[in-house]
């Protein structure tokens, strides 16, 4: 059963401290598991790869069949129903179009003191691009991690998706064609992550790793990052909706289903001023989990990792949606606007009864990999920014060489590092 709390309750902060701490984090055996993995990639190449990768895959492949050829990524891509691809390609254009805004300008100026300063961006060279595909396949995911890489003008972008049983759905290939993603390995988990962190024969290794994953490829990411750089740890999903008495309880419960169905440790969870809705709520659930498939992943999600909280105001709500700091924030609340300020900790915030979190999966051109497991209080959704550096450049002629000198030699003297002072002294002739 979901949890149910209230938040007046005499335990409720010892309940919801539990609730914050289960499962969201990476346990220490899937660490163990993936330093195992990483290490027998570093030291046997593409042979561990395709072992490993049959091993949890049942893939089918060997050394020299992990990368997919030219023409098994167009046989497959024809074999998009048109629909689907009409839709891929009505996604990707409303996705390039917001992300096209988030490009950064350089940035020089001229101060007052003759000093030249300025910023200067530029595209990461080689990005990893990471598909989930273990449970679920995630065409929708191939386009919110290749558009923004194209956007910053990432020249090589290296895609892993994992194929189980030896099967890709053709929708990811046909994104891939459209997003213009061409390098395509049949790879998933910690040993992806690994060899495009390190390289391998025939996978050449990347500078940055970006993508969401399960547990095994979370974990991977943080164990390779300085190795490579990462965008951050989008782990299984999450949704939070707040919801006051103007809420629909069937709408509701569809979207916290929607969440459930991620499966592999996804938390949905409702925050509700209104008593009423939230005994609609759980009614609801258990109305439309029935009409679920017997073993669906919802119906597990739910099950393990959903929650139920009644909350006296929305202030209170929002106080504790700003702790559990959730991937995705519903806000099906009476003035959506009013309250969205107040949210401070959140991947992703959907206004209103009329937006629904699965339509930012799709095509609502914001990106769906966001920070999970609490990782909103300091990292962000993903976008151009990530595949950009920025480079700071100064300039000084004489003049304002001089006008920074003796403050500069001072503080040189200070860390009894004469050879900086000297270094710009002798420009001066002091
Ligand atoms: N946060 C986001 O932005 C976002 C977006 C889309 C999906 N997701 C999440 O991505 C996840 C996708 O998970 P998935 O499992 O379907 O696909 P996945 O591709 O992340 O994981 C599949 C891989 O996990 C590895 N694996 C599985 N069991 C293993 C084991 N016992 N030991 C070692 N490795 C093992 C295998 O290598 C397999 O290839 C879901 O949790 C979903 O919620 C998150
Ligand atoms: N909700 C997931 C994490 O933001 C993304 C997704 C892709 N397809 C369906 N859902
Ligand atoms: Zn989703």
């Amino acid at each position: 059963m979901p949890i149910r709390l209230n938040a007046t309750q005499p335990d409720f902060e010892q309940q919801f401290v539990a609730l914050l701490g289960s499962k969201r984090e990476s346990s220490q055996e899937v660490g163990d598991i993936v330093t195992t993995i990483i290490a027998d990639v570093k030291s046997r190449g593409d042979q561990a790869v395709a072992e490993l990768t049959n091993k949890f895959d049942a893939a089918g492949v060997s050394p020299d069949t992990l990368r997919f050829t030219p023409e098994q990524i167009e046989t497959a891509a024809a074999r998009t129903d048109p629909k689907v691809r009409d839709a891929l390609q009505f996604a990707h254009d409303r996705i390039r179009a917001h992300h096209e805004k988030q490009k950064p300008v350089d940035h020089i100026y001229q101060d007052d003191l003759g000093v030249t300063l300025g910023t200067r961006w530029s595209a990461i060279e080689a990005v990893g691009i990471y598909v989930p595909g273990g449970l679920a396949s995630y065409p929708s995911s191939v386009l919110m991690n290749a558009i923004p890489a194209k956007v910053a003008g990432v020249e090589r972008i290296a895609m892993a998706v994992p194929t189980p049983n030896g099967e890709i759905s053709p929708a990811i290939l046909a994104a891939a064609q459209i997003a213009g993603v061409s390098e395509i390995y049949r790879i998933g988990g910690a040993q992806a992550i690994a060899a495009l962190a390190f390289g391998t024969n025939c996978i050449a290794r990347v500078d940055k790793i970006v993508g969401p994953g399960n547990a095994f490829v979370a974990a991977a990411k943080r164990q390779v990052f300085g190795t490579v750089g990462i965008d951050m740890i989008a782990g299984p999903s999450e949704v939070l909706v707040i919801a006051d008495h103007t809420a629909n309880p069937a709408w509701v419960a569809a979207d916290l289903i929607a969440q459930a169905e991620h499966g592999g440790g996804a938390q949905s969870i409702l925050v509700t001023t209104h008593p009423p809705l939230a005994d609609a709520v759980m009614a609801e659930m258990g109305r439309q989990i029935a009409l679920l498939p017997r073993q669906s992943i919802a119906r597990e999600g739910w099950e393990d990792f959903g929650a139920i909280l009644t909350v006296p105001t929305l202030g209170v709500a929002v106080q504790l949606a700003n702790r559990i700091a959730s991937e995705h924030v519903e806000l099906a609340v009476e003035n959506p606007k009013a309250l969205m300020g107040d949210i401070r900790h959140a991947g992703a915030i959907f206004l209103g009864h009329h937006t629904p979190e699965a339509i930012g999966d799709y095509v609502g051109g914001s990106n769906h990999v966001l920070p999970t497991a609490r990782s909103a209080r300091f990292a962000s959704g993903l976008g151009v920014l990530d595949f950009v550096k920025r480079t700071s450049v100064l300039g000084c002629d004489p003049g304002s060489l001089a006008a920074l000198a003796d403050a500069a030699v001072t503080i040189a003297e200070a860390e009894q590092l004469d050879g900086h002072g000297r270094s710009i002294s002798i420009r001066l002739n002091r």
